[in-house]
């Protein structure tokens, strides 16, 4: 059932795109500069098919998005997001942490977290749409595009016509196939709060959870699942645990506080087929090898795919998949753009096309897309990749920790500390330049300075850094490395 069916209450009606003959650009209007409207009437507000602005996808982006479109003054009345979700746009990351504390540690539930809480900004009710004019349509997928007519299709049937759009469709988990076992009741995958609030009832009734992955979805599940007291295994394929991201030893470290927590980890492991019990449920996860471990809730955390469909004609990278876009996120087609998880786009700084599956990426796109659309601007996108984790963060925890990583991860590495209670991890090129670090447990004025660093990327005195007698003095050399003026 939709939470709130909103439709934006347009007093002065819209502007079609159709009608002031914009095609597909978009209103390339300065903010306070008096335009003429072409307005239809439309008493009730959005009640012909065309739309001036619409944004498919009402995630995390959208509801960036939609705030850059209200501070132009370009919402009321013009702008549009077809959502798939019951809710108006919130911040995703919330779903692996604070929603799966136990009953009694205060979970996170809606509406607590909708965007822009995240970073700071306002929260974004439903209330919020309906009084900044923005029409959301809830549960109701695009399920048909046509660029030619610059028309959407709706699941329940709706036709739009949009004079930008903008696609935010985000990513999909990935699942493990049906023919073993990864439909089977109590099998999660996590994607939104129907899946997290699916997991929830099956984690109050759960004794033994698996957790399939040993990326950040099964590394933040699984230590939720110790907050429930659960009997959790990890099973995955790598060596180590965040395999994309941590060395081996950085792992290790954290490895070793999952086991203090109980958990066990079955590494170097793939899944032959997940089994099904007298109730119907899944009982166990066989492995490749024989080997069987029980588990009455399976949590899949084996990656996502950016959710491209039905928008293939705009233009696919064909390395490394997503919609293609330059850095004003524009795709292919004159007036549609592509922003988070969905969007390959140049990364400037390292001069590759990539696509960023992270909240800070999904905030700053969505931003710096409205602004080039409804303002003349052409400074490109100039990001700085930055992920991070929290964990064991609910009440009564023995240890919560939450680390940041910013840049590249590439190159040699240099790790400082001992974990109990920082660590920082440096990575340095072939040139002796700082190319990402990570940190875990800093203060903010510590996280503060990551990136700087990996912005700078100073050269590094490696010897000096590897002498360091703390994470504090490491991170002294390295913002004194900046000072000494070798950065870029
Ligand atoms: C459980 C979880 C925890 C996370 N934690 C973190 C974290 O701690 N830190 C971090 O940096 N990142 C985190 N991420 C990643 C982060 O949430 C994403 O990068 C971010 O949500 C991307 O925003 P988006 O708007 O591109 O996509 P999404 O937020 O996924 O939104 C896409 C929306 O589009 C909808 N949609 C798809 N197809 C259609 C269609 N045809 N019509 C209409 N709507 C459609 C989807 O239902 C969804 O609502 C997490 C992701 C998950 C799943
Ligand atoms: N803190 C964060 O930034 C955060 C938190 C949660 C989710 N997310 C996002 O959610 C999405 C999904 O996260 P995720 O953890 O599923 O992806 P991921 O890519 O981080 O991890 C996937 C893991 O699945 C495992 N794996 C891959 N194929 C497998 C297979 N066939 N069988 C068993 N294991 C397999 C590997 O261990 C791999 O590390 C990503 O976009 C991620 O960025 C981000
Ligand atoms: O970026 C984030 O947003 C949510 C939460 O802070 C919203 O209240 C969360 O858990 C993050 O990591």
């Amino acid at each position: 059932m939709a939470a709130a069916a909103a439709a934006g209450t347009a007093s002065q009606g819209y502007c079609s795109w159709a009608l002031r003959g914009q095609r597909g650009l978009g209103a390339r209007v300065a903010p306070g500069v008096p335009r003429r409207r072409f307005c239809v009437s439309a008493a009730a507000g959005f009640d012909n098919e065309n739309r001036e602005y619409v944004i498919v996808g009402g995630g995390n982006a959208a509801g960036y998005a939609a705030r850059t479109f209200v501070e132009h003054g370009m919402a009321d009345g013009r702008l549009c997001i077809v959502s798939k979700e019951a809710y108006p746009p919130y911040e995703r990351p919330a779903l692996t942490k604070g929603y799966l504390f136990p009953p009694d540690k205060k979970p996170a539930r809606l509406p607590g977290f909708h965007t822009c809480v995240g970073s700071g900004g306002q929260r974004q009710t439903a209330e919020w749409y309906k009084e900044n004019g923005i029409e959301v349509l809830y549960e109701d997928p695009v399920v048909a595009f046509d660029g030619k007519t610059h028309t959407l299709k709706t699941s329940s049937g709706k036709i739009l016509k949009y004079g930008s759009l903008i696609i935010s469709t985000g990513c999909e988990a990935s699942r493990l196939p049906a023919k073993i076992g990864g439909n089977l009741p109590g099998v999660h995958y996590i994607r939104d709060v129907a899946d997290a609030d699916s997991l929830v009832s099956s984690l109050g009734k759960a004794k033994k959870v698996v957790v399939i992955g040993g990326g950040y979805i099964g590394m933040e599940v699984a230590a939720a699942a110790c907050g429930w007291n659960l009997d959790t295994t990890i099973i995955f394929p790598e060596d180590h645990i965040m395999p994309r991201l941590f060395t081996p030893s950085l792992a290790k470290k954290y490895e070793e506080l999952y086991q203090q927590n109980s958990v066990k980890f079955v590494k170097g492991a793939l899944i032959d087929k997940l089994e099904v019990g007298s109730d119907g449920r899944v009982s166990s996860a066989v492995l490749k090898d024989g080997s069987v471990v029980e588990a009455d809730t399976v949590i899949v955390g084996i990656g996502a795919r950016p959710v491209i469909g039905p928008f293939e004609a705009v233009g696919v990278n064909t390395k490394v998949g997503g919609i293609e876009v330059d850095s004003l996120f524009r795709t292919s087609i004159p007036g549609i753009f592509a922003i988070g998880d969905v969007a390959t786009f140049p990364l400037k700084m390292y001069d590759r096309m990539t696509r960023v599956e992270h909240v800070d990426h999904a905030r700053k796109s969505a931003h710096h897309c409205v602004e080039a659309l409804l303002t003349s601007h052409t400074k490109p996108y100039d990001y700085l990749p930055y992920f991070y984790s929290r964990v064991f963060e609910y009440e009564g925890s023995s240890r919560k920790v939450w680390w940041q990583f910013y840049g590249d991860n590439v190159g040699e590495t240099i790790e400082v500390g001992s974990f109990d209670p920082k660590i920082a991890t440096f990575w340095i090129d072939s040139d002796s330049r700082l190319k990402g670090v990570f940190l875990e447990s800093g203060s903010s004025e510590e996280f503060a300075l990551l990136p700087h660093l990996a912005k700078s990327q100073p050269v590094i005195d490696k010897a000096k850094l590897k002498s360091a007698t703390s994470v504090e003095d490491a991170l002294e050399i390295a913002r004194s490395s900046i000072q000494a003026g070798s950065s870029i």
